[in-house]
């Protein structure tokens, strides 16, 4: 371990030496290569799967429930247990010292119509994408999830924040962004063949892209760039198990805070402030995580009745179609599916008639049609 840390601190003191222009740009690539597989290594154990694959950390064993899972990650006692049981009424044991949870403690919200299963996890600390304490279990888990909550401590550091974010990014978990627009598939044959779509100025090039490929014995493949991106963009892309996740920053105990710190909080991007323990602004944390879920509401209407407004299908926002709102009420509906009547924003006019391809709003209104 300490091995392959002071390899990484050596090419990294060699990038810093290693001016940033045209003829030295494609030496950075095979730099940024080399330290994103030794940092593999650093996760996984020599000759290393790489962050995140199957062998690597393994996380606690516990069922998915629900529409969805939201995890919560933070340093140690900045109250998540308290959170925990705050939102879902599962007692999870909250105390004053360092490391009280040991394990995993799943719960279940209803919000909208929606079961949000909530993970309680153990507090990480510095270093626990590298095996400290169960940080590993803890970041494997929280990969499995759909989001996850940075909880803070508001009396602690902002020092905090860059050191969870930094250890989530160790494990290949890529917060609040959308994976690079890249096509990038290996062939058996044919060489490499590179394009570039979008104009590139944050470093990449042919060479660049030669470079990284070579140090990944990558020597067959397609890649068209079809936005401007950065190397470590590139490599993420490469090394292809990088899970990208939405984030919410909960700024936990506010109780201690004056207004004017308030004030400031209130204002930065995917900040929710709350204290658990007075259950402050938890109404605003439920519809951010809805937001960031990007879950929708769809109501069943039988025929001949009104709408089912009292429980919802939930639909996530990658594949919100008639086909798996159908599939999702039963698994052999679409045997006997003909097409459906859509009342709601996603419907040209009230009600369309459609097909399973259809792509639902949240709050759209179905009617199943059979065949006969
Ligand atoms: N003032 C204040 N204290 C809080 C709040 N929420 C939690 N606490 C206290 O903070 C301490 C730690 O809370 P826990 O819920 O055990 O924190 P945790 O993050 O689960 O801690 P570990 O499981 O040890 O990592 C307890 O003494 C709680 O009572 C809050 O909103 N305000
Ligand atoms: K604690
Ligand atoms: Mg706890």
């Amino acid at each position: 371990m300490a091995d392959i840390q002071a390899q990484i601190d050596k090419i990294e003191a060699e990038m810093a030496r290693t001016q940033k222009n045209k003829a030295t740009n494609y030496h950075l690539g095979t730099l940024k290569a080399k330290i994103a597989k030794l940092k593999s290594e650093l996760i996984n154990g020599p000759g290393g799967k790489s962050a995140g694959s199957k062998d690597a950390g393994r996380g606690f064993e516990v069922s998915k429930s629900g529409d969805t899972r939201v995890g919560l990650v933070g340093f140690p006692s900045v109250g998540k247990s308290t959170l925990l049981t705050t939102l879902t009424g599962t007692a999870s044991e909250a105390a004053a010292y360092e490391f009280t949870t040991l394990t995993c403690i799943p719960g279940t919200m209803n919000y909208k119509g929606a079961r949000i299963q909530v993970l309680d996890l153990p507090g990480i600390i510095e270093g626990a994408a590298d095996g400290k304490g169960r940080g590993r279990q803890v970041i494997s888990t929280a990969r499995t999830c759909n989001m996850i909550l940075i909880v803070l401590d508001s009396a602690k550091p902002v020092t905090h924040k860059k050191l969870i974010e930094q250890e989530l990014f160790n494990f290949g978990i890529r917060i609040n962004q959308e994976p690079p627009n890249v096509k990038y598939v290996t062939k058996d044959s044919g060489g490499v063949s590179y394009q570039e779509i979008a104009k590139q100025t944050k470093g990449m090039s042919p060479e660049v892209a030669r470079m990284v490929l070579k140090e990944y014995r990558v020597a067959c493949c397609e890649v068209i760039l079809r936005q401007d991106i950065t190397v470590d963009q590139f490599i993420d892309v490469i090394e292809g198990n990088r899970k990208y996740m939405p984030v919410l920053y909960v700024m936990n105990k506010i109780d201690q805070l004056t207004i004017e710190e308030l004030d400031i909080i209130d204002e930065l991007p995917n900040y929710v402030p709350i204290s658990s323990q007075h259950k402050w602004n938890l109404e605003e944390l439920m519809e951010e995580v809805w937001g960031r879920c990007e879950m929708l509401r769809v109501y069943t209407k039988p025929r001949g009745q009104a709408p089912d407004y009292d429980e919802p299908v939930i639909l996530h926002a990658t594949n919100p179609t008639v086909e798996t709102f159908v599939n999702r009420i039963h698994r052999t509906l679409m045997d006997s599916f003909d097409f459906a009547w859509v009342w709601g924003s996603s419907a040209k006019h009230q009600p369309q008639r459609c097909g399973k391809n259809h792509v639902l709003c949240d709050e759209d209104v179905v009617q199943i049609v059979k065949k006969n």
